[in-house]
């Protein structure tokens, strides 16, 4: 990995519950625990995504990664600084430094402001820019994303929901920021439309060495984008390798049954693992010993009583289970295809 960017280190969010004032004056105050102990590091120009089914945990990092969330405990540092304990200049540049991407490009853009106004509102503020130099780069970023200059004077409901998704991007990179947080960028998108927001945000990063937390419940959508994979469950951090060699063989029979629940393009190709299949139970009353073993095909009575560390398994991989070598025993390699598409247009 390149020098760290953003680490975040024993990272723990807890939810109070019942917090009504006849819960608090009976002293039943229970929290639930959305994020227990998360830590991992993403290093300058490199993507690391972050998976896991809904209600993993994964949109509480990215809001505690945005300082809209306090930690309950443990740390978020930028550049070596805690996020928490910035200075006035320091929250300055890192909310210019920092910049976030949604899913639902309908609901982040206001539809009452012309496409132009919106992507020219980080830079009133984080610029001294005039009025018509702000719109010389509105165009200019029109065009980094594929989209024609005219687009600004369009309004939200003209737009397709890829243009959508390119006028969010545009509007995040009005400022230069160096890193993005994507929370699932490409989920409300049709999949041709979703390769090409892939490609044009792999060819920002080149361009631009920006570094990404790609936030995804869909392992497919974060193959070829990122370079590192941290597996989420239940709030964990339960497998964490990089890119190529976690698909290529997990460690972890979530990473597992993740895998074999992406849509395959070639019904022929042999799949391992089975697909996943019950709820994700409720992190209110998470199960007993290893979180995953009353859906896991592997489990055995020591799962059920004995919680299995984060650990490393071998080289470049940590995993959290009795039973890694059995599952990453698998030698079946089978490919998770992508559809092939350009990043023009939508
Ligand atoms: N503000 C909050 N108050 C109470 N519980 C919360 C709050 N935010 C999240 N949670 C709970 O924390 C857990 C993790 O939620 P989170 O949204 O981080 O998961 P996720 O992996 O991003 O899933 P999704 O893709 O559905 O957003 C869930 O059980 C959720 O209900």
């Amino acid at each position: 990995m390149t020098e760290p960017i953003l680490e975040v280190d024993g990272l723990t969010k807890q939810f109070p519950l019942n917090s009504g004032v006849i819960s608090r004056l009976l002293g039943n105050t229970r929290t639930l625990t959305a994020v227990r102990d998360v830590s991992f590091e993403v290093g300058r120009g490199e993507t690391l995504a972050l998976v896991g089914e809904s209600g993993a945990g994964k949109s509480t990092v990215g809001n505690v990664v945005t300082r809209i969330h306090r930690p309950t405990s443990g740390v978020v540092r930028y550049r070596g600084n805690d996020i928490h304990e910035l200075s006035d200049e320091g929250l300055r540049e890192y909310r210019q430094s920092v910049q976030m991407v949604f899913q639902d490009p309908y609901s982040s853009l206001d539809p009452r402001y012309r496409v132009g106004s919106t992507i020219a509102e980080p830079l009133k503020i984080h610029t001294d820019l005039s009025k018509a130099e702000r719109r010389d780069r509105v165009d200019d970023l029109l065009e980094t994303v594929n989209l024609d200059p005219d687009f600004a004077d369009r309004y939200p409901h003209e737009l397709s929901g890829g243009q959508l998704q390119r006028v969010s991007i545009a509007t995040a990179l009005s400022v230069d920021p160096e890193f993005l947080i994507l929370d699932e960028p490409v989920s409300a998108l049709d999949v041709s439309v979703q390769a090409r927001i892939l490609n044009l945000l792999m060819r920002l990063q080149r361009e631009r060495n920006l570094s990404y937390l790609f936030i995804s419940h869909d392992l497919g959508v974060v193959k070829h984008l990122s370079d590192r994979v941290a597996v989420m469950y239940l709030g964990e951090i339960v497998e964490q390798g990089e890119t190529a060699s976690l698909f290529g063989g997990p460690a972890h029979p979530y990473t597992e049954g993740l895998l074999a629940s992406v849509p395959q393009a070639n019904p022929h190709v042999r799949r391992r693992g089975q697909r996943l299949t019950g709820e994700i139970p409720s992190p209110i009353n998470p199960p007993s010993g290893c979180p995953f073993h009353p859906r896991c095909e592997y489990a055995t009575e020591q799962c059920e009583s004995d919680k299995p560390l984060l650990e490393p398994v071998f080289e470049g991989r940590e995993a959290s289970c009795h039973h890694w070598e059995d599952v990453s025993a698998f030698e079946d390699v089978d490919e998770i295809p992508i559809e092939e598409h350009g990043e023009a247009t939508d």
